[in-house]
């Protein structure tokens, strides 16, 4: 079965929508609330539901944790963890957990249960054994009472482990790669039951920070006490040191924000067709950096309305261009996709940089992303740190409405499907592959944005061909 999605050419698109739940602070919440020392459950409120959460949820369950989910996912409560955390799955060996190809469960999971102890293999997709962990293996390994591995080459996943726990308080990560790494050793520190504050120095340049304030903030939210320590070396880079005090989490109730990165796809649909969408439960100070990327919209010409608790973008009215720019997205490196569609309709060159890191991802997401673009017939520079996207000219857009359709692959990567489906809007005959890749983060993407757009732009095609 070949399933495609071809999203149709739409006036401007305009209209309100609530994205689902935040899938980092979903999975942030999920290991602090697992932790968490009390007698009462805590509770989770406007989780989301998607295969990376899921995996999230199964594992935890998988080795001790009693975790409820509401009907509609939104809802969870996670209990106490009960008797031996390997008993379910082990007989000789680790407990086998496989959390498909989602980086924040791997990464928050091998940290916190290094901290904890118990014996564990973490296992994915075949994608998932292609992105690195090693930094964070490597800094689990310089304090853990036991031994972990990793089973692929260049440091990559399965991961192994047996130990009883850390009996270091000193690390140092590298955060070049992924700010995965510190946040999950973060979120591990008030899991080691060293009596001790954790120490954690970051070596190197840390790529997508705001993700590391999250860490922060969440972890206060369920009790734990952080520092972050931001220097200046004297080459002039800047350093990072993160104390995190031995206090323990605690249970609480906890409200989780709208996906800031599934917002962005709402935004880009009002900036490229010249419309106005205003995006519900996501604030200027919302603890995802990827709000930030209305004030790059806004950089092309796009007029952004900012309140407590709804954002909007409007589009140029139609017949005007927007600006190409160049811009430095490492902090938003998941709106990198987005604003590439974006700048597929400006008056200029848009240059992206800092996201060398975006080729660990899902796919390689600059190299493949380019190669899509390509066949819209953008002309599209790679760089080691990102890209330019030269626009499409006014022929290139206004297809033939009989021409063959370009079929767009996906790379079982759903920010590719849910950011390309959005070219539909201003060309005919643009076909996504496999759409149901979304269901990593969103399930219900083109549901709600046929919701958005209005039905009879979108279209599915699901027969054999
Ligand atoms: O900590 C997080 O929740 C995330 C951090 C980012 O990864 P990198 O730090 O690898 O850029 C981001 O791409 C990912 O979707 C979620
Ligand atoms: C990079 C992403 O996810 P992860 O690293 O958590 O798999 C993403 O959601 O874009």
């Amino acid at each position: 079965m070949n399933c495609t999605v071809e999203v149709r050419p739409s006036p401007p698109v305009v209209g309100s929508i609530r994205p689902p739940g935040s899938k980092s602070l979903t999975n942030r919440a999920l290991i602090c609330a697992a932790f968490a020392v009390g007698k009462s459950p805590a509770v989770l409120h406007g989780a989301l539901r998607s295969e990376d959460t899921e995996v999230m949820v199964a594992a935890l369950r998988q080795v001790g944790w009693d975790i409820d989910v509401s009907g509609d996912g939104t809802e969870i409560t996670v209990g106490g963890r009960r008797g031996d955390p390997n008993a379910s799955t082990k007989v000789d060996g680790p407990a086998e957990l496989f959390i498909a190809n989602s980086g924040t469960t791997i990464r928050f999971l091998t940290a916190a249960l290094s901290a904890a102890g118990g014996d564990y293999r973490l296992s994915g997709v075949p994608r998932m054994h292609q992105r690195p962990i090693g930094d964070l293996t490597d800094a689990i390994a310089s304090v853990i009472d036991g031994r972990i591995v990793t089973e692929s080459d260049g440091g990559c996943p399965p991961v192994c482990m047996e130990g009883r726990g850390w009996n270091g308080h000193q690390l140092k990560v590298r955060g070049s790669v992924s700010s995965q790494y510190l946040s999950g050793l973060m979120m591990a520190g008030p899991i080691a039951a060293s009596g001790q504050p954790t120490v954690i120095e970051v070596s190197g340049e840390l790529v997508s920070r705001p993700y590391v304030d999250m860490t922060a903030k969440v972890m206060a939210d369920f009790g734990a006490v952080v520092h972050l320590k931001d220097s200046q070396a004297e080459s002039g880079a800047s350093t990072l040191k993160v104390v995190i005090e031995p206090v323990a989490y605690q249970p609480v109730e906890y409200d989780i924000e709208p996906d800031a990165s599934a917002a962005s796809y709402f935004w880009a649909a009002a900036a490229i067709t010249g419309g106005k969408v205003t995006v519900q439960g996501l604030s200027p100070d919302a603890l995802q950096g990827d709000v930030g990327l209305v004030d790059v919209l806004a950089q092309m010409g796009c007029v952004v309305e900012k309140s407590d608790g709804q954002m909007t973008v409007q589009g140029v009215p139609p017949g005007q261009r927007l600006t190409g720019i160049d811009v430095d997205m490492n902090a938003i490196s998941d709106t990198v996709q987005t604003l590439a569609v974006v700048a597929l309709f400006a008056d200029g060159p848009t240059r992206v940089r800092g996201v060398a890191h975006n080729r660990f991802k899902e796919t390689d997401r600059i190299g493949d992303l380019a190669c899509e673009l390509r066949k819209l017939g953008a002309t599209v520079d790679e760089h080691d740190d990102g890209m330019t996207i030269h626009p499409l000219d006014e022929s290139q857009v206004r297809r033939n409405q009989d021409a063959p359709p370009i079929r767009l692959a996906t790379y079982h990567d759903h920010r590719m499907a849910m950011s390309l489906a959005l070219v539909g809007l201003r060309i005919s005959g643009v076909q996504i592959e496999n759409p149901a890749c979304t269901a990593k983060t969103y399930p219900n993407y083109f549901a709600d944005l046929e919701a958005l757009i209005g039905q009879s732009h979108v279209w599915r095609n699901d027969s054999d061909d």
